[in-house]
């Protein structure tokens, strides 16, 4: 981080630390701090007209100021204009301030009326004595963000400093994308800190105005340019050329069960072209639940397999891992093709074999969970990693992940996950990223339904778990979340088995949770996925990408704890197979509003996408993509949401200026990111 301490005249290190916190690092960065929201003391408010409720201006003469003792010490001052009188009250003050205030002195006073005992009075108003003659100020007063020791007088005097000097320059092109039209970058932040008087200060606070918009367009436009920029650098890395042969992609296809999907075939033809390039492939595989990616996996890591290059695929749970090994060994074997299985819970002796047959190159393939990046992990062919649910690895293990590649060759990378997200959103933090969309589920399934029911009836919901499975069925009981502590998850799960035991005796019931030894768990899956249980009591381990398609019932206690993309996931374990499914979710009361709404939205959308839109509407962009753990730096101003007709014109902005004008590209990252380095996302 550049701290540009030869430009920090006049400012101590003690300043310099507290304006550091408010990521101002740089006199330029000044500038870019702006307004939460302004005080109008442009015009004055006689006494008599002054109402409760909104801060006014007044200005008069002091009749009299005083310390009182009673009833608690405070600074009691009079002040009397040609419209009446006014008190001005301070509990807590500074021998200066009652010098200020000396009687027959003028002053203007600025703070928020309210009536009192002895008539309209002000609680710690803010004083300017008033020199003879001085006019009123001409712009708004800004209240900036500020920061414990910084006072807001002393942060506008640096900022008007700041605004002074020249050259705010500008960078953007007279003409922008859709038409856009937007104040120059000078006007626009001369408006935000100093607008004059005739501007409602509320259409600025709600930064809709354009000198925000102009603002916001800037950010957003520098976030498109570092995700573009990290994008374009993959064009300077060399990857091995993976040509797909035909052979044995062709020949998977031929002995699968079913055809691909129409949006499967082109996921697999726009994968199998990247992979033929010289340069790493990153691209990130949406695909709402069940929509077949894993199938598109395997393709593609047979293309790497072809072309004698290794390729990997790394899920984020052992029961994912595990399943994904089972799913591409059963397709692979038959043609020939080896796939270890790494996970952190297989013996030690397993584990060497597998490390062995890895590091002879006698298998090419491997699925594991973050065991893959682990330190005796030997990929020195690595084409191809592929990240399943990449938004449960941090930045680091995906990075990992690309190291494990030989030093002159960069493997390519698909990131796959199922939760959808808006495309606005997408558009912003995966702009380094191509992205492909699986928009169809295959053939023959049929709608989820989905009931929400209190938990007053809970009887009814088992004794409908024991009518589905003695017809044949398998189901889902996922016990309630309890995020404060895994140790009463654990004992609410061990309790909601015993008594689920006790209601069912007639159904083969078992269980998982995050803590049982990992063989316990493998073979309780493997049990219920053979149709060997009828029913599963299960923590949220089940929650991602679980398949089974004989299981048509998922019972949800507590629903209205989970997320809303937690809880489409796991109404996602069911309706994969032709029968007919249903999500019962079971609800406590009393409901809060957000767990209302929740409910309200998984019980009338099943579409991944659609959910994910209510979600961001509902929670914010911030917390729906964990947008720290992604390494994108974070927006100020621009909100994804409010601002999305933004997003497009930035984007396309972007891609025009690195291309016709990399320089202003350069000038623009280092006017907002200031050096840092503004993307570090794999
Ligand atoms: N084109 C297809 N036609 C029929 N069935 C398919 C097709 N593609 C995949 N399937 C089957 O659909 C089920 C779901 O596929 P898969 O497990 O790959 O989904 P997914 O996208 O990983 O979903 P999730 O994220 O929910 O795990 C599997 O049983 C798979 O064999």
């Amino acid at each position: 981080m550049a701290n540009d301490q030869q430009a920090w005249a006049g400012i101590g290190p003690q300043l310099a630390g507290r304006l550091a916190k408010l990521d101002i690092r740089r006199p330029q960065d000044l500038v870019l701090h702006l307004p939460l929201r302004y005080e109008d003391e442009t015009r004055l408010t006689p006494i008599a007209a002054a109402r409760a409720g909104a801060p006014v201006q007044v200005e008069g003469e002091v009749v009299t100021c005083e310390v009182t003792l009673r009833p608690r010490r405070q600074l009691v001052a009079q002040i009397r204009d040609a419209s009446g009188t006014l008190t001005a009250r301070w509990l807590n003050f500074y021998p200066s301030q009652q010098k200020q205030l000396a009687p027959g002195r003028r002053v203007r006073v600025f703070g928020e009326v309210r009536g009192g005992f002895f008539g309209n009075e002000m609680v710690h108003p803010r004083v300017h004595p008033v020199e003879a003659g001085e006019a009123l100020p001409q712009a708004l007063t800004p209240v900036y963000p500020t920061t414990a020791g910084l006072a807001q007088s002393a942060l506008r005097k640096l900022i008007g400093r700041e605004l002074q000097r020249p050259p705010m320059t500008e960078l953007l092109p007279a003409a922008l994308p859709g038409g856009l039209q937007l104040p120059p970058f000078a006007d626009a932040l001369r408006t935000l800190h100093q607008p004059p008087p005739d501007i409602d200060p509320y259409a600025l606070e709600d930064r809709a105005h354009p000198a925000w918009q102009r603002i916001k367009f800037e950010e957003l436009l520098v976030q498109q340019l570092s995700l573009r920029r990290a994008y374009n650098a993959r064009r300077t890395r060399r990857a091995p050329i993976l040509r797909d042969n035909g052979k044995l992609t062709a020949a998977l296809l031929a002995q699968l069960p079913f055809t691909l999907t129409g949006a499967q075939a082109r996921a697999v033809a726009q994968i199998g072209r990247d992979l033929a390039t010289p340069h790493p492939m990153q691209r990130l595989l949406q695909g709402d639940v069940g929509s077949g990616k894993t199938i598109v996996a395997a393709l593609a890591m047979l293309q790497a397999a072809e072309n004698g290059f290794q390729a990997v695929l790394m899920a984020p749970t052992e029961i994912l891992a595990e399943q994904h090994w089972k799913k591409l060994a059963a397709w692979l074997e038959p043609l020939g093709v080896g796939i270890a299985w790494l996970s952190g819970s297989r013996r030690k002796k397993e584990r060497e074999a597998e490390l062995a047959r890895l590091a002879s190159g006698e298998v090419l393939l491997a699925v594991g969970t973050h065991a893959l990046i682990e330190d005796p992990v030997a990929l020195p062919r690595l084409g191809l990693a592929i990240v399943d649910e990449q938004h449960r690895f941090g930045v680091r293990q995906r990075l990992a992940l690309r190291e494990k590649g030989a030093d002159a060759l960069h493997p390519h990378m698909l990131m796959m996950s199922a939760t959808p997200i808006p495309r606005t959103l997408a558009m912003s933090y995966y702009a380094d990223l191509d992205v492909t969309v699986l928009d169809e589920l295959p053939p023959g399934r049929t709608p989820i339904l989905t009931k929400l029911v209190a938990e007053s009836r809970r009887d009814q919901v088992i004794a409908r778990v024991r009518d589905a499975c003695l017809g044949g069925a398998q189901a889902y009981w996922v016990c309630p979340l309890i995020e404060e502590s895994e140790a009463l998850q654990l004992k609410t799960a061990v309790e909601t088995f015993e008594t689920l035991g006790a209601a069912l005796p007639e159904l083969k019931i078992g269980l998982v949770h995050g803590r049982m030894k990992s063989d316990e768990k493998s073979a309780t899956m493997a049990a219920f996925s053979a149709g060997e249980l009828h029913l599963l009591v299960a923590t949220t381990v089940i929650e991602v990408g679980v398949d089974v398609p004989n299981a048509s019932l998922m019972v949800i206690e507590h629903a209205e704890r989970f997320g809303l993309a937690q809880l489409h996931q796991l109404r996602g374990r069911v309706g994969r197979g032709t029968a007919e499914s249903a999500c019962i979710l079971i609800y406590a009361h009393p409901l809060s509003e957000n767990g209302r709404a929740r409910l309200k939205v998984i019980y009338e959308h099943s579409d991944g996408f659609a959910i994910a839109r209510e979600d961001l509407r509902i929670r914010g962009p911030g917390e729906f993509v964990g947008a720290r753990q992604s390494g994108v730096p974070l927006l100020r101003y621009a909100d994804l949401e409010g601002d999305a007709d933004l997003v497009e014109p930035a984007r396309a902005l972007a891609e025009r200026l690195l291309r016709d004008a990399p320089a202003v590209a350069t000038q623009l990252m280092e006017r907002w990111l200031g050096g840092r380095e503004g993307l570090l996302r794999a």
